[in-house]
Protein backbone atom coordinates (compact mmCIF):
# COMPACT_ATOMS: atom_id res chain seq x y z
CA UNK A 1 0.00 0.00 0.00
CA UNK A 2 3.09 2.21 0.74
CA UNK A 3 4.43 2.14 -2.49
CA UNK A 4 1.10 2.48 -4.42
CA UNK A 5 0.46 5.97 -2.02
CA UNK A 6 4.18 6.95 -3.13
CA UNK A 7 2.86 5.93 -7.46
CA UNK A 8 -0.30 8.09 -6.56
CA UNK A 9 1.22 11.28 -4.91
CA UNK A 10 4.14 11.27 -8.08
CA UNK A 11 1.05 10.90 -10.63
CA UNK A 12 -0.10 13.90 -8.26
CA UNK A 13 2.73 15.91 -8.27
CA UNK A 14 2.85 15.66 -11.98
CA UNK A 15 -0.44 16.45 -12.78
CA UNK A 16 -0.42 19.69 -10.89
CA UNK A 17 2.55 20.24 -12.92
CA UNK A 18 0.57 19.91 -16.18
CA UNK A 19 -2.22 22.14 -14.81
CA UNK A 20 0.52 25.03 -14.29
CA UNK A 21 1.86 24.32 -18.02
CA UNK A 22 -1.96 24.61 -19.52
CA UNK A 23 -3.25 27.54 -17.27
CA UNK A 24 -2.21 29.92 -19.86
CA UNK A 25 -4.01 27.90 -22.73
CA UNK A 26 -7.41 26.89 -20.73
CA UNK A 27 -9.86 29.03 -19.25
CA UNK A 28 -10.39 28.58 -15.12
CA UNK A 29 -13.55 26.43 -15.61
CA UNK A 30 -12.11 24.08 -18.06
CA UNK A 31 -9.06 23.92 -15.01
CA UNK A 32 -11.39 23.35 -12.61
CA UNK A 33 -13.12 20.48 -14.73
CA UNK A 34 -9.73 18.87 -15.11
CA UNK A 35 -9.14 19.25 -11.91
CA UNK A 36 -12.17 17.63 -10.71
CA UNK A 37 -11.31 14.90 -13.12
CA UNK A 38 -7.82 14.11 -11.75
CA UNK A 39 -9.22 13.70 -8.12
CA UNK A 40 -12.21 11.64 -9.09
CA UNK A 41 -9.35 9.60 -11.21
CA UNK A 42 -7.17 9.62 -8.23
CA UNK A 43 -9.83 8.71 -5.45
CA UNK A 44 -10.93 5.89 -8.09
CA UNK A 45 -7.87 4.87 -7.94
CA UNK A 46 -7.02 4.70 -4.28
CA UNK A 47 -10.70 2.58 -3.73
CA UNK A 48 -9.55 0.27 -7.00
CA UNK A 49 -6.44 -0.03 -4.35
CA UNK A 50 -8.09 -0.89 -1.07
CA UNK A 51 -10.14 -3.49 -2.91
CA UNK A 52 -7.52 -5.08 -4.51
CA UNK A 53 -5.56 -5.39 -0.89
CA UNK A 54 -8.63 -6.30 1.03
CA UNK A 55 -8.97 -9.28 -1.93
CA UNK A 56 -5.45 -10.39 -1.15
CA UNK A 57 -6.31 -10.33 2.45
CA UNK A 58 -9.47 -12.15 2.43
CA UNK A 59 -7.67 -14.43 0.15
CA UNK A 60 -5.12 -15.44 2.39
CA UNK A 61 -7.91 -15.10 5.58
CA UNK A 62 -9.21 -18.50 3.57
CA UNK A 63 -7.64 -21.17 6.15
CA UNK A 64 -10.11 -19.87 8.87
CA UNK A 65 -13.22 -21.16 8.41
CA UNK A 66 -15.86 -18.44 7.41
CA UNK A 67 -19.35 -18.70 9.50
CA UNK A 68 -22.12 -18.02 7.15
CA UNK A 69 -23.39 -14.21 6.94
CA UNK A 70 -26.41 -13.18 6.32
CA UNK A 71 -25.23 -10.34 3.86
CA UNK A 72 -22.35 -10.20 1.61
CA UNK A 73 -21.85 -6.31 1.86
CA UNK A 74 -21.74 -5.84 5.55
CA UNK A 75 -20.60 -9.73 6.56
CA UNK A 76 -21.08 -10.50 10.46
CA UNK A 77 -21.31 -6.72 11.32
CA UNK A 78 -24.11 -6.53 13.87
CA UNK A 79 -23.99 -10.41 14.74
CA UNK A 80 -22.00 -9.86 17.56
CA UNK A 81 -24.26 -8.65 20.19
CA UNK A 82 -23.31 -7.73 24.02
CA UNK A 83 -25.92 -9.62 25.39
CA UNK A 84 -26.94 -13.44 26.73
CA UNK A 85 -27.92 -14.47 23.00
CA UNK A 86 -24.70 -12.77 21.88
CA UNK A 87 -22.80 -15.04 24.27
CA UNK A 88 -24.70 -18.20 23.09
CA UNK A 89 -23.77 -17.61 19.46
CA UNK A 90 -20.30 -17.78 21.05
CA UNK A 91 -20.97 -20.94 22.62
CA UNK A 92 -22.41 -21.96 18.84
CA UNK A 93 -19.53 -20.77 17.29
CA UNK A 94 -17.18 -22.69 19.32
CA UNK A 95 -19.27 -25.96 19.15
CA UNK A 96 -18.72 -25.68 14.77
CA UNK A 97 -15.75 -24.44 14.69
CA UNK A 98 -13.28 -25.91 17.27
CA UNK A 99 -10.33 -23.60 17.35
CA UNK A 100 -10.65 -20.86 15.43
CA UNK A 101 -12.94 -18.72 12.15
CA UNK A 102 -12.54 -15.80 10.13
CA UNK A 103 -15.17 -12.64 10.68
CA UNK A 104 -15.84 -10.02 8.60
CA UNK A 105 -17.13 -6.38 9.82
CA UNK A 106 -18.23 -5.14 6.69
CA UNK A 107 -16.58 -4.46 3.31
CA UNK A 108 -13.48 -3.23 5.01
CA UNK A 109 -12.53 -4.86 8.27
CA UNK A 110 -11.85 -8.62 8.57
CA UNK A 111 -11.15 -10.22 12.22
CA UNK A 112 -9.70 -13.44 13.14
CA UNK A 113 -11.40 -15.59 16.20
CA UNK A 114 -9.31 -17.64 18.35
CA UNK A 115 -10.85 -20.06 20.87
CA UNK A 116 -8.34 -22.60 21.83
CA UNK A 117 -5.49 -22.46 23.86
CA UNK A 118 -3.34 -23.88 21.23
CA UNK A 119 -3.93 -21.13 18.67
CA UNK A 120 -4.41 -18.11 21.40
CA UNK A 121 -0.95 -19.37 23.07
CA UNK A 122 1.40 -18.26 20.44
CA UNK A 123 -0.61 -15.29 19.65
CA UNK A 124 -0.50 -14.25 23.72
CA UNK A 125 2.97 -15.26 24.30
CA UNK A 126 4.73 -12.89 21.14
CA UNK A 127 7.24 -9.92 22.41
CA UNK A 128 5.22 -7.09 22.51
CA UNK A 129 7.28 -5.24 19.75
CA UNK A 130 5.45 -6.94 17.47
CA UNK A 131 1.85 -6.52 18.81
CA UNK A 132 -0.15 -3.14 18.94
CA UNK A 133 -3.41 -2.41 20.61
CA UNK A 134 -5.81 -2.05 17.60
CA UNK A 135 -7.98 1.43 17.99
CA UNK A 136 -11.03 -0.20 16.35
CA UNK A 137 -11.33 -1.82 19.97
CA UNK A 138 -9.06 0.47 22.69
CA UNK A 139 -9.13 3.69 20.75
CA UNK A 140 -12.16 5.33 22.86
CA UNK A 141 -10.35 4.77 26.15
CA UNK A 142 -7.72 7.00 24.84
CA UNK A 143 -9.07 10.26 25.98
CA UNK A 144 -9.87 9.26 29.71
CA UNK A 145 -6.81 6.96 30.08
CA UNK A 146 -4.11 8.74 27.78
CA UNK A 147 -1.01 7.07 26.41
CA UNK A 148 -0.47 4.31 29.74
CA UNK A 149 0.40 1.10 30.01
CA UNK A 150 -2.67 -0.63 28.66
CA UNK A 151 -2.59 1.71 25.37
CA UNK A 152 0.62 2.34 24.86
CA UNK A 153 2.67 0.02 22.59
CA UNK A 154 6.42 -0.68 21.22
CA UNK A 155 9.59 0.82 23.26
CA UNK A 156 7.10 2.96 24.87
CA UNK A 157 5.07 0.29 26.71
CA UNK A 158 8.27 -1.42 27.34
CA UNK A 159 9.59 1.12 29.28
CA UNK A 160 6.21 1.77 30.82
CA UNK A 161 6.12 -1.88 32.21
CA UNK A 162 9.49 -1.50 33.55
CA UNK A 163 8.95 1.42 35.47
CA UNK A 164 5.03 -0.31 36.94
CA UNK A 165 6.08 -3.82 37.52
CA UNK A 166 8.09 -3.11 40.82
CA UNK A 167 4.96 -1.21 42.25
CA UNK A 168 3.44 -5.11 42.30
CA UNK A 169 5.42 -6.91 44.25
CA UNK A 170 4.65 -9.08 46.94
CA UNK A 171 6.61 -6.52 49.19
CA UNK A 172 4.25 -3.92 48.29
CA UNK A 173 0.89 -5.43 47.42
CA UNK A 174 1.34 -7.26 51.34
CA UNK A 175 0.24 -4.10 52.87
CA UNK A 176 -2.62 -3.06 50.67
CA UNK A 177 -4.61 -6.63 52.45
CA UNK A 178 -5.30 -4.25 55.70
CA UNK A 179 -7.22 -1.86 52.71
CA UNK A 180 -9.52 -5.16 51.62
CA UNK A 181 -9.82 -5.69 55.03
CA UNK A 182 -11.56 -2.06 55.93
CA UNK A 183 -13.32 -1.80 52.88
CA UNK A 184 -15.08 -4.89 52.98
CA UNK A 185 -16.23 -3.81 56.69
CA UNK A 186 -17.44 -1.04 55.17
CA UNK A 187 -19.53 -2.68 52.90
CA UNK A 188 -20.96 -5.75 55.40
CA UNK A 189 -21.62 -3.37 58.36
CA UNK A 190 -23.79 -1.36 55.23
CA UNK A 191 -25.20 -4.65 54.80
CA UNK A 192 -26.14 -6.09 57.96
CA UNK A 193 -27.94 -2.42 58.29
CA UNK A 194 -29.89 -2.85 55.37
CA UNK A 195 -30.69 -6.75 56.57
CA UNK A 196 -31.93 -5.32 59.71
CA UNK A 197 -34.35 -3.06 57.59
CA UNK A 198 -35.26 -6.03 56.20
CA UNK A 199 -34.14 -5.17 52.56
CA UNK A 200 -32.66 -8.00 52.30
CA UNK A 201 -32.23 -8.62 48.33
CA UNK A 202 -29.38 -6.54 47.17
CA UNK A 203 -27.36 -5.97 43.76
CA UNK A 204 -24.20 -6.98 44.13
CA UNK A 205 -22.57 -5.20 41.55
CA UNK A 206 -24.09 -1.37 43.02
CA UNK A 207 -22.23 -2.01 46.58
CA UNK A 208 -19.29 -4.23 45.36
CA UNK A 209 -18.43 -1.48 43.11
CA UNK A 210 -18.26 0.83 45.06
CA UNK A 211 -16.07 -1.16 47.88
CA UNK A 212 -13.42 -1.79 45.27
CA UNK A 213 -13.44 1.64 43.91
CA UNK A 214 -12.91 2.74 47.69
CA UNK A 215 -10.07 -0.07 47.89
CA UNK A 216 -8.62 1.49 44.94
CA UNK A 217 -8.62 4.91 45.55
CA UNK A 218 -7.15 4.27 49.17
CA UNK A 219 -4.25 1.96 47.52
CA UNK A 220 -3.86 4.48 44.43
CA UNK A 221 -3.81 7.86 46.07
CA UNK A 222 -3.99 7.37 50.20
CA UNK A 223 -7.52 8.76 49.51
CA UNK A 224 -10.47 8.15 52.02
CA UNK A 225 -13.59 9.18 49.71
CA UNK A 226 -16.20 7.91 51.98
CA UNK A 227 -17.47 7.00 49.00
CA UNK A 228 -19.42 3.78 50.07
CA UNK A 229 -21.16 6.07 52.25
CA UNK A 230 -22.05 9.28 50.33
CA UNK A 231 -21.96 10.07 46.68
CA UNK A 232 -18.68 11.51 45.88
CA UNK A 233 -18.17 13.58 42.13
CA UNK A 234 -15.53 11.68 41.04
CA UNK A 235 -16.84 8.15 41.48
CA UNK A 236 -19.92 9.64 39.50
CA UNK A 237 -17.46 10.09 37.25
CA UNK A 238 -15.73 7.48 36.70
CA UNK A 239 -18.99 5.48 36.30
CA UNK A 240 -20.10 7.82 33.40
CA UNK A 241 -17.40 7.56 31.84
CA UNK A 242 -17.38 3.56 31.51
CA UNK A 243 -21.08 4.02 30.80
CA UNK A 244 -20.37 6.52 28.13
CA UNK A 245 -17.52 4.23 26.44
CA UNK A 246 -19.81 1.54 25.61
CA UNK A 247 -22.53 3.25 23.96
CA UNK A 248 -19.94 5.08 22.06
CA UNK A 249 -18.88 1.71 20.77
CA UNK A 250 -22.21 0.87 19.89
CA UNK A 251 -23.31 3.86 17.91
CA UNK A 252 -21.45 3.34 14.42
CA UNK A 253 -21.85 7.70 13.73
CA UNK A 254 -20.46 8.07 16.94
CA UNK A 255 -17.15 6.28 15.80
CA UNK A 256 -16.13 9.70 14.05
CA UNK A 257 -14.56 12.33 16.41
CA UNK A 258 -15.99 15.35 14.41
CA UNK A 259 -19.51 13.99 15.74
CA UNK A 260 -18.92 12.73 18.77
CA UNK A 261 -17.56 15.47 20.01
CA UNK A 262 -20.50 17.68 19.37
CA UNK A 263 -23.11 15.21 20.39
CA UNK A 264 -24.44 15.62 23.93
CA UNK A 265 -22.64 12.45 25.05
CA UNK A 266 -19.52 13.83 23.75
CA UNK A 267 -19.90 16.27 26.10
CA UNK A 268 -20.91 14.10 28.77
CA UNK A 269 -17.52 12.28 28.09
CA UNK A 270 -15.41 15.67 28.40
CA UNK A 271 -16.86 16.59 31.22
CA UNK A 272 -16.47 13.22 33.55
CA UNK A 273 -12.93 13.24 32.27
CA UNK A 274 -12.16 16.67 33.20
CA UNK A 275 -13.60 15.66 36.72
CA UNK A 276 -11.37 12.40 36.39
CA UNK A 277 -7.93 14.38 35.14
CA UNK A 278 -8.29 17.08 37.50
CA UNK A 279 -8.40 14.78 40.64
CA UNK A 280 -5.69 12.78 39.76
CA UNK A 281 -3.60 15.66 38.43
CA UNK A 282 -3.99 17.71 41.69
CA UNK A 283 -2.67 14.59 43.92
CA UNK A 284 0.37 13.55 41.90
CA UNK A 285 1.25 17.74 41.53
CA UNK A 286 0.91 17.28 45.73
CA UNK A 287 2.39 14.35 46.43
CA UNK A 288 5.33 15.49 44.04
CA UNK A 289 5.93 18.94 45.68
CA UNK A 290 5.69 17.19 49.08
CA UNK A 291 8.02 14.82 48.44
CA UNK A 292 10.49 17.77 46.80
CA UNK A 293 10.22 19.15 50.68
CA UNK A 294 9.91 16.09 52.82
CA UNK A 295 12.36 13.65 50.71
CA UNK A 296 11.24 9.98 49.95
CA UNK A 297 7.68 8.97 51.24
CA UNK A 298 7.66 5.81 53.61
CA UNK A 299 8.30 2.27 52.15
CA UNK A 300 6.44 -0.67 53.02
CA UNK A 301 6.47 -1.05 57.11
CA UNK A 302 8.28 -4.22 57.99
CA UNK A 303 8.56 -3.19 61.38
CA UNK A 304 5.15 -3.91 63.01
CA UNK A 305 3.75 -2.66 66.17
CA UNK A 306 3.68 0.75 67.23
CA UNK A 307 6.11 1.50 64.21
CA UNK A 308 3.01 0.42 61.80
CA UNK A 309 0.60 3.57 63.41
CA UNK A 310 2.46 6.38 62.70
CA UNK A 311 3.72 5.45 59.24
CA UNK A 312 1.64 6.02 55.95
CA UNK A 313 2.12 2.99 53.78
CA UNK A 314 3.50 3.86 50.19
CA UNK A 315 0.42 3.98 47.86
CA UNK A 316 0.86 3.28 43.66
CA UNK A 317 1.39 6.98 43.69
CA UNK A 318 4.42 7.01 45.73
CA UNK A 319 5.96 4.26 44.26
CA UNK A 320 5.23 6.01 40.31
CA UNK A 321 6.92 8.84 41.84
CA UNK A 322 10.02 6.96 42.88
CA UNK A 323 10.13 4.99 39.78
CA UNK A 324 13.40 5.31 37.88
CA UNK A 325 15.05 3.08 34.99
CA UNK A 326 18.82 2.43 34.65
CA UNK A 327 19.75 5.93 32.95
CA UNK A 328 17.78 7.83 36.02
CA UNK A 329 14.95 8.80 34.39
CA UNK A 330 11.69 8.64 35.86
CA UNK A 331 8.33 9.46 35.04
CA UNK A 332 6.58 12.38 34.18
CA UNK A 333 3.53 13.93 36.24
CA UNK A 334 1.23 13.75 33.01
CA UNK A 335 2.53 9.88 32.71
CA UNK A 336 2.12 9.45 36.41
CA UNK A 337 -1.41 10.56 36.25
CA UNK A 338 -2.34 8.63 32.87
CA UNK A 339 -1.40 5.32 34.61
CA UNK A 340 -3.08 6.31 37.62
CA UNK A 341 -6.12 6.52 35.60
CA UNK A 342 -5.61 3.22 34.01
CA UNK A 343 -5.18 1.68 37.61
CA UNK A 344 -8.54 3.11 39.05
CA UNK A 345 -10.17 1.71 35.50
CA UNK A 346 -8.52 -1.49 34.85
CA UNK A 347 -8.69 -2.19 38.49
CA UNK A 348 -12.62 -1.26 39.72
CA UNK A 349 -14.97 -2.74 37.58
CA UNK A 350 -13.19 -5.91 36.59
CA UNK A 351 -12.37 -7.67 40.30
CA UNK A 352 -16.20 -5.83 41.26
CA UNK A 353 -16.98 -8.38 37.83
CA UNK A 354 -14.92 -11.40 39.75
CA UNK A 355 -16.50 -10.67 43.19
CA UNK A 356 -20.44 -10.60 42.28
CA UNK A 357 -19.94 -13.71 40.18
CA UNK A 358 -17.97 -15.64 42.99
CA UNK A 359 -20.61 -15.21 45.60
CA UNK A 360 -23.74 -15.75 42.68
CA UNK A 361 -22.15 -18.90 41.95
CA UNK A 362 -21.67 -19.89 44.94
CA UNK A 363 -25.31 -18.56 46.41
CA UNK A 364 -26.40 -21.32 43.41
CA UNK A 365 -24.34 -24.13 45.05
CA UNK A 366 -25.03 -23.77 48.94
CA UNK A 367 -22.37 -26.89 49.72
CA UNK A 368 -19.59 -25.16 47.86
CA UNK A 369 -20.56 -22.22 50.08
CA UNK A 370 -20.46 -23.72 53.44
CA UNK A 371 -17.19 -25.38 52.64
CA UNK A 372 -15.67 -22.42 51.93
CA UNK A 373 -17.23 -20.81 54.97
CA UNK A 374 -15.84 -23.84 57.08
CA UNK A 375 -12.43 -23.34 55.62
CA UNK A 376 -12.37 -19.43 56.78
CA UNK A 377 -13.89 -19.95 59.69
CA UNK A 378 -10.99 -22.49 60.77
CA UNK A 379 -8.98 -19.90 59.45
CA UNK A 380 -9.61 -17.74 61.83
CA UNK A 381 -10.51 -19.67 64.89
CA UNK A 382 -9.03 -18.76 68.15
CA UNK A 383 -8.23 -15.42 66.58
CA UNK A 384 -8.64 -12.06 68.42
CA UNK A 385 -9.69 -10.13 64.94
CA UNK A 386 -11.41 -11.04 62.01
CA UNK A 387 -8.63 -9.51 59.80
CA UNK A 388 -7.00 -11.53 57.28
CA UNK A 389 -3.16 -11.03 56.54
CA UNK A 390 -1.30 -12.32 53.17
CA UNK A 391 0.17 -15.12 55.01
CA UNK A 392 -3.34 -16.29 55.57
CA UNK A 393 -4.17 -16.06 51.63
CA UNK A 394 -2.46 -19.11 51.08
CA UNK A 395 -4.47 -21.08 53.62
CA UNK A 396 -7.78 -20.98 51.35
CA UNK A 397 -7.10 -23.58 48.68
CA UNK A 398 -10.67 -24.70 48.21
CA UNK A 399 -11.88 -20.92 48.09
CA UNK A 400 -9.55 -20.04 45.75
CA UNK A 401 -10.55 -23.06 43.77
CA UNK A 402 -14.60 -21.84 43.67
CA UNK A 403 -12.69 -18.42 42.49
CA UNK A 404 -10.72 -19.52 39.56
CA UNK A 405 -13.96 -21.53 38.59
CA UNK A 406 -15.91 -18.31 38.64
CA UNK A 407 -12.92 -16.36 36.83
CA UNK A 408 -13.51 -19.07 33.93
CA UNK A 409 -17.25 -19.58 33.92
CA UNK A 410 -18.13 -15.97 34.24
CA UNK A 411 -14.24 -14.26 32.89
CA UNK A 412 -14.48 -10.57 34.16
CA UNK A 413 -13.30 -9.56 30.52
CA UNK A 414 -14.62 -11.71 27.89
CA UNK A 415 -11.96 -11.30 24.89
CA UNK A 416 -8.99 -9.27 24.24
CA UNK A 417 -8.13 -7.90 20.73
CA UNK A 418 -4.27 -7.58 19.09
CA UNK A 419 -3.19 -6.25 15.67
CA UNK A 420 0.56 -8.24 14.28
CA UNK A 421 2.78 -6.13 12.68
CA UNK A 422 4.22 -9.60 11.05
CA UNK A 423 2.60 -12.95 9.93
CA UNK A 424 1.70 -15.22 12.69
CA UNK A 425 1.62 -18.93 12.60
CA UNK A 426 -1.01 -21.17 14.69
CA UNK A 427 -1.49 -24.69 14.11
CA UNK A 428 -2.39 -26.60 11.17
CA UNK A 429 0.11 -24.44 9.64
CA UNK A 430 -2.96 -21.53 9.10
CA UNK A 431 -1.07 -17.79 9.08
CA UNK A 432 -2.54 -14.86 10.29
CA UNK A 433 -1.38 -12.42 7.86
CA UNK A 434 -0.09 -9.37 9.19
CA UNK A 435 -1.50 -6.43 10.00
CA UNK A 436 -5.32 -8.57 11.28
CA UNK A 437 -6.53 -7.98 14.09
CA UNK A 438 -7.31 -11.42 16.65
CA UNK A 439 -10.02 -11.57 19.03
CA UNK A 440 -8.75 -13.67 21.02
CA UNK A 441 -12.07 -14.94 23.09
CA UNK A 442 -11.21 -15.52 26.79
CA UNK A 443 -15.10 -16.18 26.89
CA UNK A 444 -14.85 -18.88 23.70
CA UNK A 445 -11.52 -20.12 25.71
CA UNK A 446 -12.90 -20.84 28.85
CA UNK A 447 -16.14 -22.58 27.51
CA UNK A 448 -14.97 -24.57 24.92
CA UNK A 449 -16.03 -27.95 25.13
CA UNK A 450 -13.06 -29.51 24.15
CA UNK A 451 -11.02 -28.54 27.13
CA UNK A 452 -13.73 -28.23 29.32
CA UNK A 453 -15.88 -30.60 29.35
CA UNK A 454 -19.84 -29.57 30.32
CA UNK A 455 -18.34 -25.84 30.13
CA UNK A 456 -21.59 -24.50 31.25
CA UNK A 457 -21.36 -26.24 35.17
CA UNK A 458 -19.59 -24.68 37.74
CA UNK A 459 -17.00 -27.13 39.12
CA UNK A 460 -14.58 -25.57 41.73
CA UNK A 461 -13.00 -29.35 41.42
CA UNK A 462 -11.52 -28.75 38.06
CA UNK A 463 -8.85 -26.69 39.67
CA UNK A 464 -7.69 -29.51 41.70
CA UNK A 465 -4.23 -29.56 41.36
CA UNK A 466 -4.33 -33.27 40.86
CA UNK A 467 -6.95 -32.33 37.70
CA UNK A 468 -5.46 -29.58 36.44
CA UNK A 469 -1.99 -30.78 35.90
CA UNK A 470 -2.30 -31.70 32.38
CA UNK A 471 -4.52 -29.14 31.34
CA UNK A 472 -2.51 -26.40 28.69
CA UNK A 473 -1.33 -23.42 30.03
CA UNK A 474 -3.14 -21.47 27.82
CA UNK A 475 -6.78 -22.73 29.08
CA UNK A 476 -7.37 -20.60 31.96
CA UNK A 477 -6.32 -17.34 31.06
CA UNK A 478 -8.96 -14.92 32.84
CA UNK A 479 -5.96 -12.11 33.43
CA UNK A 480 -4.81 -12.72 29.56
CA UNK A 481 -1.20 -13.86 29.78
CA UNK A 482 2.28 -13.13 28.12
CA UNK A 483 4.19 -9.72 28.33
CA UNK A 484 1.19 -8.54 28.31
CA UNK A 485 -0.82 -9.98 30.32
CA UNK A 486 -2.44 -8.12 33.76
CA UNK A 487 0.03 -6.33 35.59
CA UNK A 488 -2.21 -5.69 38.68
CA UNK A 489 -3.70 -9.90 38.94
CA UNK A 490 -2.34 -10.54 42.35
CA UNK A 491 -3.43 -7.61 43.44
CA UNK A 492 -7.05 -8.71 42.16
CA UNK A 493 -6.75 -12.14 43.29
CA UNK A 494 -5.66 -11.10 47.24
CA UNK A 495 -8.60 -8.96 47.20
CA UNK A 496 -11.24 -11.30 45.45
CA UNK A 497 -10.00 -13.68 48.23
CA UNK A 498 -10.03 -11.10 51.40
CA UNK A 499 -13.54 -10.36 50.26
CA UNK A 500 -14.80 -13.40 49.55
CA UNK A 501 -13.79 -15.47 52.71
CA UNK A 502 -15.16 -12.51 54.53
CA UNK A 503 -18.25 -12.18 52.92
CA UNK A 504 -19.08 -15.83 53.38
CA UNK A 505 -17.85 -15.77 57.30
CA UNK A 506 -20.82 -12.86 57.74
CA UNK A 507 -23.47 -13.78 55.51
CA UNK A 508 -25.24 -16.75 53.96
CA UNK A 509 -25.93 -16.14 50.11
CA UNK A 510 -29.05 -17.35 48.35
CA UNK A 511 -30.41 -16.41 44.79
CA UNK A 512 -32.16 -13.55 44.92
CA UNK A 513 -35.17 -14.56 42.50
CA UNK A 514 -34.56 -13.46 39.17
CA UNK A 515 -33.72 -14.79 36.45
CA UNK A 516 -29.75 -13.76 35.54
CA UNK A 517 -29.12 -12.76 31.79
CA UNK A 518 -25.41 -11.78 30.99
CA UNK A 519 -24.49 -8.86 30.37
CA UNK A 520 -20.80 -8.33 28.06
CA UNK A 521 -19.89 -5.01 28.22
CA UNK A 522 -16.41 -3.16 29.19
CA UNK A 523 -16.84 -6.13 31.99
CA UNK A 524 -19.49 -9.00 32.73
CA UNK A 525 -22.15 -7.74 34.25
CA UNK A 526 -25.80 -8.50 34.65
CA UNK A 527 -29.05 -7.39 32.98
CA UNK A 528 -30.98 -4.96 35.64
CA UNK A 529 -28.07 -5.90 38.21
CA UNK A 530 -26.93 -9.48 40.03
CA UNK A 531 -29.89 -9.73 42.90
CA UNK A 532 -28.65 -12.06 46.11
CA UNK A 533 -30.78 -12.54 49.02
CA UNK A 534 -28.38 -11.87 52.34
CA UNK A 535 -28.62 -13.37 55.44
CA UNK A 536 -26.88 -11.67 58.68
CA UNK A 537 -24.80 -14.85 60.45
CA UNK A 538 -23.75 -14.61 64.37
CA UNK A 539 -19.77 -14.82 64.40
CA UNK A 540 -18.79 -18.84 65.37
CA UNK A 541 -18.38 -19.52 68.91
CA UNK A 542 -15.30 -21.12 69.14
C1 LIG B 1 -10.40 -9.62 38.35
C2 LIG B 1 -9.75 -8.50 38.06
C3 LIG B 1 -9.01 -8.24 36.77
C4 LIG B 1 -9.14 -8.86 35.57
C5 LIG B 1 -10.05 -10.02 35.18
C6 LIG B 1 -8.20 -8.21 34.66
C7 LIG B 1 -8.01 -8.59 33.33
C8 LIG B 1 -7.08 -8.00 32.50
C9 LIG B 1 -6.84 -8.41 31.15
C10 LIG B 1 -7.59 -9.53 30.42
C11 LIG B 1 -5.87 -7.62 30.65
C12 LIG B 1 -5.29 -7.64 29.23
C13 LIG B 1 -5.96 -6.52 28.47
C14 LIG B 1 -5.56 -6.45 27.03
O1 LIG B 1 -4.71 -7.18 26.58
O2 LIG B 1 -6.12 -5.59 26.36
C15 LIG B 1 -5.47 -6.70 31.68
C16 LIG B 1 -4.49 -5.73 31.54
C17 LIG B 1 -4.21 -4.78 32.50
N1 LIG B 1 -4.73 -4.71 33.78
FE1 LIG B 1 -6.07 -6.02 34.58
N2 LIG B 1 -7.56 -7.20 35.33
C18 LIG B 1 -8.00 -7.20 36.63
C19 LIG B 1 -7.58 -6.35 37.64
C20 LIG B 1 -6.66 -5.34 37.50
C21 LIG B 1 -6.21 -4.46 38.56
C22 LIG B 1 -6.67 -4.58 40.02
C23 LIG B 1 -5.35 -3.56 38.01
C24 LIG B 1 -4.59 -2.42 38.65
C25 LIG B 1 -4.63 -2.09 39.90
C26 LIG B 1 -5.25 -3.88 36.60
C27 LIG B 1 -4.48 -3.19 35.69
C28 LIG B 1 -4.22 -3.61 34.40
C29 LIG B 1 -3.31 -2.92 33.49
C30 LIG B 1 -2.53 -1.64 33.79
C31 LIG B 1 -3.29 -3.67 32.30
C32 LIG B 1 -2.46 -3.40 31.06
C33 LIG B 1 -1.16 -4.23 31.12
C34 LIG B 1 -0.26 -4.06 29.91
O3 LIG B 1 -0.75 -3.86 28.80
O4 LIG B 1 0.96 -4.15 30.11
N3 LIG B 1 -6.04 -4.96 36.33
N4 LIG B 1 -6.22 -6.95 32.81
Amino acid sequence: MAVIDAVLDRLLDGLLGLGRLLSPLCSPFVLLQLSALVVLLLLSLRVVCLLWSHAQFTRRLRCFSKPPTQNWLMGHLGEMRSTEEGLQAVDQLVRTYSHSCSWFLGPFYSLVRLFHPDYIKPLLLAPASITVKDELFYGFLRPWLGQSLLLSNGDDWFRRRRLLTPAFHFDILKNYVKIFNHSSDIMHSKWRRLVAEGESRQDMFNHISLMTLDSLLRCTFSYNSNCQESSSEYIAAIFELSTLVIERRGRILHHWDCLYWRSPEGQRFKQACSVVHGFTRTVVQERRAQLLHRGEPEGPDTTGGEEKKKKRVADFIDLLLLSKDEDGHGLTDEEIKAEADTFMFGGHDTTASGISWVLYNLSQHQDYQDRCRAEVNDLLQDRKTEDLDWEDLSSLPFTTMCIKESLRLHSPVSAVTRRYTKDMTVPGGRVIPQGSICLVSIYGNHHNPEIWPDPDVYNPMRFDPENSKDRSSHAFIPFSSGPRNCIGQKFAMAELRVVVALTLRRFRLTPGGVEVRRLPQLVLRAEGGLWLTLETLDAPQD
